[in-house]
């Protein structure tokens, strides 16, 4: 495994993680057994619902990302990768230990927010003024999102509503958009299992490209040859803890051994 804390170590940290853990807690069935006086005493002595379950999703995560690295996070269904990387962009609360990042991580999720009512055009906007880019640079770069996205490339699709595009071209759009601009900690989940093979060839590029511009890119990925191909690092999880982080090619390889013998 790799040692990524040497004391020596000279690459500059962009985001570190230190014991996490995240807990998410669900009113299930029962929740409101009891009725109003006994739902109003465990307010008072601050006794959990009994219809409250915690689902501990994240365990005690430990890992520090540099600049230039691509990390691939992998296990299998339900191992905390997208909780892990929502609690890096602050959209998940941390129940115990710290999360320190530079800058602001993005995350583009396949399920990123767009408008489904407004066209490709209008979220191509929208989307670049919600990261932050000035309406000059929406321009400028307007032409090669859409050229990046291949959008258009049988009809006119970037005129009509988002409701109107298959998942795969939702996600690609929304890949585009992102890919746009350059990130400090840029994280994306399973963008890029949705495109074709030459929109994953472009994909690919763009990582690289923002590696180079010394970004740090985060993949959760279903993929394992997606991993190998585009990440230099991988993190395993399995039920929350982390198994293994160090070059893709060892973990992946203990990863799908580890799969291969389930
Ligand atoms: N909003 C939520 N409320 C309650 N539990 C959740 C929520 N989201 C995820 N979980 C639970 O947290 C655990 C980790 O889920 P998470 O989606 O982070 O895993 P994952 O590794 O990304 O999974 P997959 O590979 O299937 O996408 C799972 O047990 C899941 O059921």
């Amino acid at each position: 495994m790799a040692d990524t804390a040497t004391t020596t170590d000279t690459r500059v940290p962009t985001v570190i993680a230190d014991g996490v853990h995240v807990i998410y807690k669900v009113h299930g069935a029962g929740a409101r057994k009891g009725g109003a006086t006994a739902a109003l005493s465990r307010v008072f002595s601050r006794r959990p619902s009994p219809g409250m379950k915690e689902v501990h999703a994240v365990k005690g995560v430990t890992f520090t990302a540099h600049k230039g690295e691509a990390i691939g996070l992998i296990g299998s269904n339900g191992s905390g990768k997208s909780t892990l990387l929502a609690a890096i962009a602050g959209l998940q609360p941390v129940a115990r230990g710290r999360i320190y990042s530079h800058g602001q991580p993005s995350l583009l999720g396949v399920n990123a927010a767009l408008m489904n009512d407004l066209t490709g055009e209008r979220n191509v906007v929208l989307g670049g003024l919600a990261m932050g880019m000035s309406k000059q640079q929406i321009r400028e770069r307007y032409q090669g999102i859409v050229d990046f996205s291949g959008i258009n490339e049988k009809d006119d699709f970037i005129s009509l509503p988002m409701r109107t595009y298959s998942s795969g071209m939702g996600a690609r759009l929304r890949f585009s958009i992102a890919a746009a601009k350059d990130h400090d900690v840029l994280m994306i989940d399973e963008a890029l299992a949705t495109g074709d093979a030459a929109f994953q060839r472009r994909s690919q590029a763009r990582i690289e490209e923002l590696r180079e511009h010394a970004g740090t890119v985060f993949l959760v990925s279903h993929s394992i040859n997606t991993v190998r191909e585009t990440c230099d690092r991988a993190i395993w999880l399995e039920a929350g803890v982390l198994r293994m982080d160090g070059p893709s090619a060892e973990v992946c390889d203990a990863y799908e051994a580890f799969t291969a013998g389930r």
